[in-house]
């Protein structure tokens, strides 16, 4: 069996422990992402793990340095299914260092409120759906 591409995400958050507010990123490559919003993140290399993988992405596409809480843990052990070669395991992450920027693979930044429905009018890429719903259970715990 083939082993699924592993993607790691970072649900950039106010808090790890209440969320309320999500950094949203817009994606401008490739064209069939181009305009979308996503979580963050990129494919783990040859010999980093996948928090290592999560720390790197962020610093090269945010500039930022991030406290990871905890894994939103997805329906398969490599996260959550992104297509039939690739899943994403996704973290709650804080940031400690820096302040985010669109440096590297995204035009724009959106700090999104998680109660309520303006998450969800944002385009994001359709897999990423099931995973800004299990954000907002966190937001509205009970
Ligand atoms: N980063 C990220 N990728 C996602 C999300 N949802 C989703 O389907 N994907 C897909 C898009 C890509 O096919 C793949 C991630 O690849 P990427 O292009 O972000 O990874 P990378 O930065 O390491 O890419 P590169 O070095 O090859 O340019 O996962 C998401 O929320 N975040």
């Amino acid at each position: 069996m083939t082993k699924s591409k592993q993607i790691v995400g970072a649900a950039l958050v106010d808090s790890l422990t209440r969320p309320t507010r999500l950094l949203a990123a817009r994606r401008t490559a490739p064209p069939e992402f181009a305009g979308m919003w996503e979580f963050p993140g990129g494919k783990v290399e040859t010999g980093e793990n996948a928090e290592e993988a999560l720390h790197r992405e962020l610093a090269e596409e945010l500039g930022v340095s991030v406290r990871l809480g905890a894994e939103l843990e997805g329906p398969t052990p490599d996260g959550w299914p992104l297509s039939i070669k690739a899943a994403m395991r996704v973290w709650l992450a804080l940031v400690t260092a820096g302040s985010p920027e669109p440096l590297e693979d995204h035009d724009e930044l959106r700090w999104v409120e998680l109660g309520g429905t303006e998450v969800l009018a944002l385009s994001w890429i359709p897999a990423d759906l099931p995973i800004v719903q299990a954000l907002k259970r966190l937001n509205t715990p009970g």
